[in-house]
């Protein structure tokens, strides 16, 4: 099976998540639940984009005869709007109002006014675009958005931009989905420690690792906008099981890693198999086997142990169930640089790769964790057989797929 065929199938574990109301001040990273619309125009009074004088027709028509104009106000920005007498000037500030009879404003450099200091009796303008374009220097009403206008969809994630925008119309709480819990156990008697990372500076004893899965994937859940909550397992089933009941309580959705192959001390398969999920091999590489299932009404994902096929069905996988798209919807196209890149036979295979200056993606050599700690994207290189020509390699110049990590 494909991976994005596997992407939809288990595609109904993504976890269901209410919506709850939070400041927009914090709500960058989350996602919206629901549409927003404006409430309000953006700008919703008119407003000078320039430094300088705001004129009626008359004013204009005098200006271009060389005639000096009366200035009959001033309106710093932030304050209410002046009153412009026909055939006269007001002066107004970037963001300030302008007068409800303006036609253009014009800036200060046109005219023989000083920059600073109170606001001259009268100016003289030193020259105009001809014609002077309706509405020069004015930002119309509703410029940058209208009442009712969309701006943000539902399942968006909100960004820094987004946060901005939500603020500029004066909106102060966003309905947003709940932050998910994701709940990780890796698994393993290897793995030293249980929750040994290195961070103590101790050796890792005779035939034990360092876990890399688990820090490693709670950072990729908080890429995704989710809280983990990690967890270890030995080999022992019943271990497994409590933890699985502990995370019944407390995770959205849980991911394993390890114990899923053909060993003879496969916990996550044992302890599983089959009243609560199914294993299966994927044709892809790395990352090929692979499970799903439910503990109770709890969603599981379960990952190879082997920190590169953990790493990559993470993204593939978890990150389609929790942005609501599917794995084929999700790949950006790229055009690939560098020596050739070898098809499989028979199976999708996933390379490290990073941007050029030029833009183009370039392909690292490996596929293990240590590749990937320094790329950009995930390349996906599809099997000779998927080629119409059965081409070999991919080579410099094709189009590609890449999913950035
Ligand atoms: N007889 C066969 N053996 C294996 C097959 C197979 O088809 N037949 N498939 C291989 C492939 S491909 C993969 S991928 C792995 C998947 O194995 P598991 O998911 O059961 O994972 P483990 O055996 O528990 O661990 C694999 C590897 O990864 C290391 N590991 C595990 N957890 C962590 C962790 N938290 N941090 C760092 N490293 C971890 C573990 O020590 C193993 O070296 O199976 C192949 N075997
Ligand atoms: O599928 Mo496994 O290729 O070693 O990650």
């Amino acid at each position: 099976m494909d991976p994005e065929d596997y992407s939809e199938l288990i595609a109904d574990l993504a976890p269901d998540l209410r919506p709850e109301t939070t400041p927009v001040r914090n709500a960058a990273g989350r996602t919206t639940a629901s549409v927003v619309t404006a409430p309000r125009a953006v700008p919703d009074f008119a407003a000078s984009a320039m430094d300088g004088f705001a004129l009626d027709e008359a004013a204009l028509a005098s200006a271009r005869n060389g005639e000096t104009i009366r200035v009959v106000g001033d309106t710093p920005a932030g304050h209410g709007v002046n009153v412009l007498q026909p055939g006269c000037a007001v002066r107004v500030m970037t963001g300030a109002p302008v007068p409800t009879d303006s036609e253009a404003v014009v800036p200060v450099e046109l005219t023989d006014a000083r920059q600073t200091g109170p606001a001259p009796y009268a100016i003289k303008i030193d020259s105009l675009p001809s014609p002077v374009p309706p509405g020069w220097n004015i930002r119309p009403i509703g410029e940058d958005m209208n009442r009712g206008d969309i701006v943000l969809p539902a399942g968006e994630r909100i960004t820094a931009a987004g946060v901005g925008a939500l603020a500029m119309l004066g909106i102060g709480e966003v309905e947003t989905l709940r932050t998910p819990r994701i709940g990780l156990i890796v698994t393993g008697d290897e793995i030293h420690g249980a929750n040994q990372t290195g961070e103590t500076g101790t050796e890792a004893t005779t035939a034990s690792i360092f876990n890399s899965n688990l820090p490693m994937l709670a950072a990729a859940a908080r890429g995704l906008g989710a809280e983990p909550i990690e967890a270890t397992s030995s080999d022992d089933a019943d271990e497994l099981l409590s933890v699985l009941t502990r995370m019944q309580a407390e995770a959205d959705l849980v991911v394993t890693t390890g114990g899923i192959s053909a060993g003879a001390f496969e916990v996550v398969r044992q302890a599983l198999e089959p009243d609560h999920s199914t294993f299966r091999r994927l044709e892809m590489r790395p990352g090929s086997p692979q499970g799903y299932g439910r503990f109770g009404a709890l969603p599981m994902i379960h990952l190879p142990g082997t920190p590169q096929g953990a790493f990559v069905a993470f993204h593939l996988f978890v990150g389609s169930l929790m942005t609501g798209q599917n794995l084929r919807q999700r790949w950006r196209k790229g055009i690939l640089t560098g020596s050739g890149l070898r098809r499989h036979g028979n199976a999708v295979t996933f390379r490290p790769g990073t941007f050029t200056e030029s833009g183009e993606i370039l392909a690292a050599d490996r596929a293990r964790l240590p590749d990937f700690a320094t790329a950009d994207v995930i390349i996906r290189i599809p099997r000779a057989t998927d080629s119409p020509q059965g081409d070999e390699s991919l080579n410099a110049g094709t189009v590609i797929d890449y999913l950035e990590c």
